[in-house]
């Protein structure tokens, strides 16, 4: 009885330009600091008092714009967006309206084997807005509510995207995509939970085959890619069961409770602002000279999607590992620093995907706060290469490695961990092995090949795990056979 729904998605994300100042002021960018330092009469809004465009804002627009393969505007303008809040002490916000400096733009996902290529609507610079801390714990419990202006005139890029997805795992892939071409192109620090990169998920439902959208909602405080797609699935059953009882969805922007799972609403249409967006007669228009443009474009590192390819293509990765590897520009880049060291591109490649992602993933740390530096890894590698340590004691070291820091050599060192591979140091071992255990020689001598293994243990054992294990076989069939 109930209809097939497909479901409509498209998000506007912000993100923090890295600039050391602001967009319209030299104030610095720099998070945190002591409430309502980081301000000066433009961030403030006094009067008499006027903006001036930070070169640098329009430079990392432009650059965001061209990774995204969009259209950069020779002729584009401020606007103001008006509404009273106070975390905006002007009461309007310095936006782009009708002319932003970059559209029609995309960018490709891929989920489930399948790529598809997301529309961008626009890219257009704007300024961030102050923090409010409530007094109480909800803005209604609230008898007073406090204001920091630091973050005021912090530079921002909104990324708005065309209704293009439809699963939570496409608008997943998106946001990941998305991050990973900012963070290449060096333009935000792109992290979610500290608020440089934020996301807007906007999302409806139509029967299948249906031409016309259905109504949305717009789901806010989605501060992690998990918080996005559960957000998501979340609305889609809400939206769902609405539509399956013959009831209608109501325009309105609602927020994402984490603790408890829901999204709830935080405002409908009819209380929707007004923006009476106007140009902003402070600010001149932005012309940019195509040179210039170029320029930039000729600056842009290789981004995401060429490296995944040049990873499968020129070092052999699969697919999946490439796409993990170059899914975050701190990761590509220490593994083309080991790779740089050691060229063994797919050794190289299951450590990264093995044992560092996961000690990473344990302990909650990011690539760059790891302990193990790129050198140290292609050093590590380079010994059980050697044949100094063995595949089981390399893994013990890294384990060490990532704990304190030490280089692999000392850490082998102390450990006393050296691998064994000298013929005649085994030859001993062997020998009373061989004389200990009359059963298993008598067995591997009748054609029982896997009495060998028994024999192989035993070396490993009598010598503390210190034996090559290849050599060991090959000492003992020299012997036995
Ligand atoms: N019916 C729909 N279902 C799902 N997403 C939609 C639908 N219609 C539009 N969208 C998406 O909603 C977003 C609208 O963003 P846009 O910034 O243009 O408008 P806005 O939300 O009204 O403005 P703002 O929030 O900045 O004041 C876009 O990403 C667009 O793709
Ligand atoms: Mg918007
Ligand atoms: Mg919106």
């Amino acid at each position: 009885m109930s209809a097939q729904y497909e479901v409509v998605i498209g998000l506007e994300v912000h993100a923090e330009l890295k600039t050391d100042t602001k967009i319209f002021c030299s104030c610095p960018t720099e998070f945190g600091g002591e409430e309502n330092t980081h301000v000066c009469p433009v961030c403030l809004g006094l009067p008499g008092v006027l903006p001036v465009l930070n070169k640098k804002v329009l430079e990392y627009a432009v650059r965001a714009g061209l990774a995204l393969n969009c259209e950069i505007a020779s002729f584009s303008k401020f606007d103001r967006k008006n509404y009273f809040y106070p975390d905006l002490p002007k009461a309007y916000q310095i936006s782009q309206y009708d002319l932003p400096i970059c559209k029609k733009g995309y960018l490709e996902i891929e989920v489930n084997g399948r790529k598809k290529t997301i529309g961008i609507t626009r890219v257009h610079m704007e300024e961030d807005a102050g923090k409010l801390v409530h007094g109480g714990a909800t803005i209604a419990t609230s008898r007073y509510s406090l204001v920091d202006y630091n973050r005021t005139g912090v530079p921002l890029i909104e990324i708005v995207s065309e209704p293009d997805m439809r699963s939570a795992e496409e608008a997943r892939a998106y946001m990941e995509k998305l991050k990973a071409i900012l963070e290449y192109t060096g333009v935000s620090d792109v992290r979610m939970e500290q608020g440089s990169l934020r996301c807007d998920a906007n999302i409806s439902l139509r029967p299948m085959g249906a031409k016309e959208f259905g109504t949305k909602t717009e789901i806010k405080n989605l501060n992690s890619f998990r918080a996005l797609q559960k957000a998501i699935e979340y609305e889609i059953e809400r939206q769902r069961d609405i539509l399956e009882e013959g009831g209608k969805i109501i325009q309105e922007t609602r927020s994402w409770d984490e603790g408890k799972g829901v999204t709830v609403s935080l405002r409908s249409k009819e209380e929707a602002h007004d923006y009476r967006y106007f140009p902003d007669p402070d600010l001149v228009p932005v012309v940019i000279d195509p040179q210039w443009v170029q320029e930039i474009r000729d600056s842009l590192p290789e981004l995401p999607d060429a490296k995944r390819e040049r990873l499968v293509q020129e070092m052999g990765l699969s697919e999946y590992d490439a796409g993990i590897i170059t899914g975050s520009r701190a990761l590509a880049d220490f593994f083309d620093q080991v790779v740089a060291e050691y060229n063994e591109p797919k050794t190289v490649a299951n450590w990264i995907m093995g044992e560092f992602l996961r000690l990473l993933n344990a302990n909650n740390l990011e690539v760059a706060e790891s302990k193990v530096k790129p050198r140290s890894l292609a050093a590590l590698l380079k010994a059980q290469a050697e044949g100094t340590i063995s595949g089981k004691m390399a893994k013990t070291v890294f384990e060490e490695m990532f704990e304190t820091g030490k280089e692999p050599e000392t850490i082998i060192k102390e450990k006393g961990m050296v691998q064994i591979s000298d013929e005649g140091a085994l030859a001993a071992v062997v020998e009373k092995v061989i004389a200990a255990n009359p059963q298993s020689v008598e067995d591997y001598k009748a054609g029982k090949e896997k009495a060998i293994g028994f024999l192989v243990g035993q070396v490993m054992k009598e010598t503390k795990g210190q034996a090559n294990p290849g050599l060991v076989n090959k000492l003992l069939k020299d012997k036995l056979g």
